[in-house]
């Protein structure tokens, strides 16, 4: 079998993945006999991490408030210079631990037991710590290459070169075997790209770049063949044994090469711990145990099988079960458990705190974003392009029915028509921008909770990004309809229109931007995006005039902060003031002003200019912006308080 030892036997120099480590770097632990880079915690940023009794529930069913107990009382640790590998059957809770350690729990699961980093009770979000996530969340039109030196430049330090960067970037993509699809797009189910495990190595690219501490990876080898495999964890060793990295890892199935790279191993059934220690003594304990590895078998593959109850029936699965009692028994009473007890208290001595990673500045975050995310949307067909020819086609087909509409009294109607069909179906169509933008906003998660930049950047790099092709999608269907219609003459009437549905479109965004960060599911999203539109249009003051709304809700205060009422005010005002339609039918007066249309028919608010209206829709945008960023904010502060609070409770005495 492959152990820590086969690969780094203490004192040679050895080469590992065709790269050199020496016996400097490398001493031996005295409470294990390991060996491993000793690293003092105060000079540089080696992480110690430890957990003590860590059990997690879930609710099982809200409405009857009963949990589900996902990890039962898990106690390890994760060391400077090593691997710890986290092994199971499916769905037996690997990434439960993993999430449990990095602080990611989902808001359904409650946590006790504790967890110290360094000795003490600290966060580990936001740049202290990298998560290479199961799902890949990556910005899919991008090739191999931009995504992770777009990732560099906005991990890295301002202090190193443009050029440095660009090396560092290609060297990771190398180290991960993936220099044949530099140039490669990502891809997604629509436009094919790169295969799943080639998505799972972009993945590890971009949180290998910056060296972190402490590295979580969930699965880092899924999609990937043997070879490729060891190739990956061999790297990943590497990182941790070069440079006293902590690394822990969750994996299925490794090979017996793969599972020789791994320093530390959790074995976990059913949310119970197996074995934790030495990987290399694993097989050793199973022996002792009743349940020892036939010869030239895969150790990996002999643990699982004997813990796996998943496809066993009747007496086969009742000897799994059997066997799990056996060995949770058998490992507690063990001298394995009293030196995961010792080592972890042992580690629990060095206080230290977590420092952050030096990151790029937030001035070239914001360029950096702004770039990427206006690649993202030049190639995202669903982004802006697909919008800006439906829009093409709806602006000619206005211009096919509205076409050179005069001054009569029955044009009035045809003008509340053109206005409102353009600022409320026009702007209620940018919703459909809203998958596209969840996926940006998935990503945007993912990259926020390891660091690579806050939320302030995001959005502004969002903002900028968007707004030439929000232009775009603004200013040709404007052309297209406003002279070929016939509306208001002039040229400060037509620019008026233009940046009133400007800001109609920015708006949409802007609310589209505060709903995803509340529901970011993109069906779910668009129904509430759409519900919260209608509403606003609704209140807007043209279905129901404004005196003709009720009072309470509907007009104080939907009505006065509906945007609706805005644009749609502001159009109509653009339009009518300044003209006058003329009486063909003998019943009505010969003529009427666009003054009194306002007031009378539209019961509008004539006594402030247009560009009022349309300054304080500008103001609404910068408003949605503020939100967004709030409720960011608000979910990242939050969580992590709930969690403290959780977590302060539990590191009450832990009874034996
Ligand atoms: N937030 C949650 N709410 C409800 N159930 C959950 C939650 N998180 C995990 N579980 C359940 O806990 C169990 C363990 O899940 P987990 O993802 O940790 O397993 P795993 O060992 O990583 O599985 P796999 O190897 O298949 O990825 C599963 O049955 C899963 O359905």
């Amino acid at each position: 079998m492959g152990s820590t030892n086969d690969v780094l036997p203490n004192g040679k120099l050895v080469e590992l993945a065709g790269m050199e480590i020496s016996d400097e770097e490398e001493t031996t632990s005295s409470l294990t006999g390991y060996h491993a880079v000793d690293i003092g915690i105060s000079d540089v940023g080696a992480v110690c991490l430890t957990w003590d009794n860590l059990i997690v529930t879930v609710c099982a069913a809200e409405k009857s408030g009963s949990s589900r107990s996902i990890l039962e009382g898990s106690t390890g640790y994760a060391h400077p210079g090593r691997i710890l590998a986290i092994m199971g059957p499916s769905g037996c809770g690997k990434s439960t631990l993993l999430d449990a350690l990095a602080g990611r729990l989902a808001s359904n699961a409650q946590q006790s037991g504790r967890i110290l980093v360094n000795g003490r009770n600290q966060e580990l979000a936001f740049g202290t710590s990298a998560y290479v996530t199961q799902d890949d969340r990556l910005m899919t039109t991008l090739t191999v290459r931009e995504a992770v030196y777009y990732s560099a430049q906005l991990q890295l330090p301002d202090t190193m070169s443009k050029s440095d960067k660009w090396k560092r970037a290609e060297m990771v993509i190398k180290e991960m075997g993936l220099q044949s699809s530099m140039d490669t797009r990502i891809g997604n189910g629509g436009s094919r790209g790169l295969s799943g495990g080639q998505k799972r190595r972009v993945s590890i690219c971009q949180e290998i770049l910056t060296r972190p501490w402490l590295l979580f990876m969930d699965e880092p080898t899924s999609g990937l063949d043997s070879a490729a495999s060891f190739h990956v964890m061999s790297r990943i060793a590497l990182l941790a044994r070069q440079s006293g990295r902590t690394i822990v890892v969750s994996v299925h199935q490794p090979s017996t090469d793969v599972f020789g790279l791994f320093d530390d191993l959790c074995l976990l059934a059913y949310g119970k711990t197996i074995y934790f220690g030495n990987a290399a003594s694993a097989s050793q304990f199973f022996s002792e145990s009743g349940y020892a590895c036939p010869v030239l078998k895969n150790p990996a593959d002999h643990y699982l099988k004997t813990v796996n109850k998943d496809f066993e029936q009747g007496i086969e699965e009742a000897s799994a079960v059997e066997a799990i009692r056996i060995l949770v028994m058998s490992y507690y009473s063990s001298d394995y458990r009293q030196k995961v007890l010792k080592q972890a208290a042992e580690l629990n001595k060095k206080d230290g705190k977590l420092k952050k990673g030096n990151r790029s500045g937030f001035l070239n975050q914001c360029v950096v974003l702004t770039k990427r995310s206006g690649m993202n949307m030049f190639r995202d067909i669903g982004y802006y392009r697909l919008r800006l020819a439906i829009f093409f086609t709806i602006a000619l087909t206005l211009d096919a029915l509205f076409y050179r509409i005069d001054n009569t009294f029955t044009s009035i109607a045809d003008r509340v028509a053109v206005m409102l069909f353009v600022s409320g179906f026009l702007t209620f169509m940018s919703i459909s921008g809203f998958p596209s933008f969840v996926e940006d906003i998935k990503i945007f998660e993912r990259e926020r909770l390891n660091g690579h930049y806050g939320v302030v950047a995001y959005v502004i790099g969002h903002t900028f990004s968007s707004m030439p092709f929000v232009a775009l999608v603004t200013v040709i269907p404007a052309v297209t309809t406003y002279f070929v219609v016939g509306l208001h003459e002039g040229i400060v009437h037509f620019v008026f229109f233009t940046l009133n549905l400007y800001a109609c479109m920015l708006i949409v965004e802007s609310l589209m931007m505060v709903v995803a960060s509340i529901v970011p599911n993109f069906i779910l999203g668009i129904i509430t995006g759409a519900g919260i539109q209608g509403l606003l249009m609704l209140t807007g003051g043209f279905f129901r005039l404004p005196d003709e709304l009720p009072l309470p809700v509907w007009k104080f205060p939907l009505y006065y902060i509906a945007s609706a009422k805005y644009t749609f005010q502001g159009f109509c005002k653009n339009e009518f003031i300044g003209l006058t339609f003329i009486n063909k039918k003998e019943q009505f007066p010969p003529m009427i002003t666009g003054e009194l249309v306002l007031s009378y028919i539209l019961e509008m608010e004539v006594g402030y200019s247009k560009w009022v209206d349309l300054i304080i829709v500008f103001g609404m945008v910068v408003i949605y912006k503020i939100l967004f960023i709030c409720i960011i904010k608000i979910k990242e502060k939050i969580v992590p308080m709930k969690r403290a609070m959780k977590r302060s409770k539990a590191l009450k005495p832990i009874k034996s």
